[in-house]
Parts: structure tokens; sequence; C-alpha cells
């Protein structure tokens, strides 16, 4: 029987490495960034996003969030400069979240938890695909943006939107037209360093972007995240929440930052 891994007691983060060992690895992910702690690279680039909003695919709930696809066979969504060289392609993006507003981010700030994470994947086209760049130390980099609670963000209004159709694991329906740089903060500013995926298969492949500023999602926008399940049609519904794991150990990685 496939692995089941989840978020829950019995197939959580904390039981992850008994099928994926490199979960103890030496460059695991999220991490808790210490702003005091790391430092100005003066020769970090500013990032260069240049997304098309014709090249949205489709909208998935995967069972442990909900993904937004990308079609990625020519260079139309592509991350540059930063921290990186060469072009990464876009592939999708995802968020992770709690079951209240006082929990959700990965990363987090000097301890402080975000009730949300947007996670932008894009991949190194020097590899000829997303599965193959994922197992090259230099063959991904995410873009992480917190979210934060305030006004609601008229941004998020399309996703929200669409989760009626996609509420169950497995429910996958077509999202056209949509713009991922309307997610991303005024300010680029971002710290950096080299880590994994944060669920399976946990590959230690990410160079992380975590942008400084976060945007804003209204407490009633994260409830509509809540109403997504874990569960797929015909089970005993379970909400999906607490979709994200922990800081993990840092074991002496530099975190640099692009501003001062
Ligand atoms: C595409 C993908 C797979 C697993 N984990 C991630 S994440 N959460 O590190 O961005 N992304
Ligand atoms: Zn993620």
């Amino acid at each position: 029987m496939s692995h089941a891994w989840g978020y829950a007691a019995n197939n959580g983060p904390d039981k992850w490495c008994d099928n994926f060992p490199i979960a103890n690895g030496p460059r695991q992910s999220p991490i808790d960034i210490v702003p005091g702690a790391a430092s100005f690279d003066a020769e970090l680039k500013p990032l260069n996003l240049k997304y098309d909003p014709s090249t949205c695919l489709d909208i998935l709930n995967n069972g442990h969030s909900f993904q937004v696809t990308f079609v990625d066979d020519s260079d139309s969504s592509t991350l540059t400069d930063g921290p990186i060289t060469g072009t990464y392609r876009l592939k999708q993006f995802h968020f992770h979240w709690g079951a209240s507003d006082d929990k959700g981010s990965e990363h987090t700030v000097d301890g402080t938890k975000y009730p949300a994470e947007l996670h932008l994947v894009h991949w190194n086209t020097k590899y000829p695909s997303f599965g193959e760049a994922a197992s090259q130390p230099d063959g991904l980099a995410v873009v992480g943006v917190f979210l934060q609670i305030g006004a609601e963000n008229a941004k998020l209004q399309k996703l929200l939107e669409a989760f009626d159709s996609i509420k169950a694991k497995g429910k996958q329906t077509t999202f056209a037209n949509f713009d991922p740089a309307t997610l991303l903060p005024g300010s680029l500013d971002y710290w950096t360093y080299l880590g994994s995926l944060t669920t399976p298969p946990l590959l230690e492949s990410v160079t992380w972007i975590v942008c400084k500023e976060p945007i804003s999602v209204s407490s009633a926008q994260m409830a509509k995240f809540r109403s997504l399940l874990f569960s797929a049609e015909g089970e005993t519904e379970c909400c999906m929440v607490d979709n994200y794991r922990p800081p993990q150990p840092l074991k002496g990685r530099p975190v640099r930052a692009s501003f001062k």
C-alpha cells in the first residue's frame, strides 16, 4: 500500500522520518528565521518575477493543500535573479494554514507564526523537467509569502470562489487567467537559505526565498480556507487545517537578507 503521509498524529510531521529518512537531513525546511542573525548580502539581486496569467491551468485539492498549476513548457512564467542563477519556471502555487489565526505558517520569524503561508514553486530550466529538477540541490526555488490577519484581500477572492468545486481530496477544476503576481507584497525584500520541500518526499533541492513583508487576509477569508477537506468524497469529512510542518533545525546554515 502506498504510504499515506498527512498531518494527523499517526501520519504527521513527527512520523515522516519513518518513510522519508531525509526528514532528519542537513538542509530541511521550514526554519525559524531570526532577522538579527541573518546577514545582509549586497550581492543579492532583486527578485525578477514575470508571470503570464494565460499559463494558469487548473486548481486542485491534492489532499494536503490546494494548488494552482501552470503550463510550464516555455519560459512564460519565470523567476530570475534574486539569489539564483539562470531561469526557473513557475510550476504551481499552494498554501499552508492553521486551524486558528494564531498558527499556520511553516516558516516563522523570531518564533512568530503567521496564519498562513503562500508557496510559489519554480524549477530550474537547466534540468529537463520539474521532476528531474526536484532531485537536484539547485533544482527548485520557492518564494514564500506570509499572510497576516487584516483587511480582506480582494486578490484572494477568485481562489476562494473556486473552493466549492474542489472541497474534497482529488477534486480539480479549470482555473484560467489568474496572475500570481497579484498575491505578492509591495516590497520584495527577502531572506534566503538552502532548504528542502516541506512535505514528503522532503527533497533537499530548494533555494528558499521568504518575503519579509506579509500580505493581508481577513479572518473570514481564513475560515474559507478551513472549509476545504483532507478527505475525499464518501470518506468521513476531515477539515483541511494545520497542514504545516514546524520549523526544522538550522544545522549551521547561513540565512542571508536582501535588505539592511
Ligand atoms: C511542489 C512541492 C512539493 C512538496 N513541497 C512543496 S513546498 N511546501 O516545499 O513548497 N512543494
Ligand atoms: Zn508549501
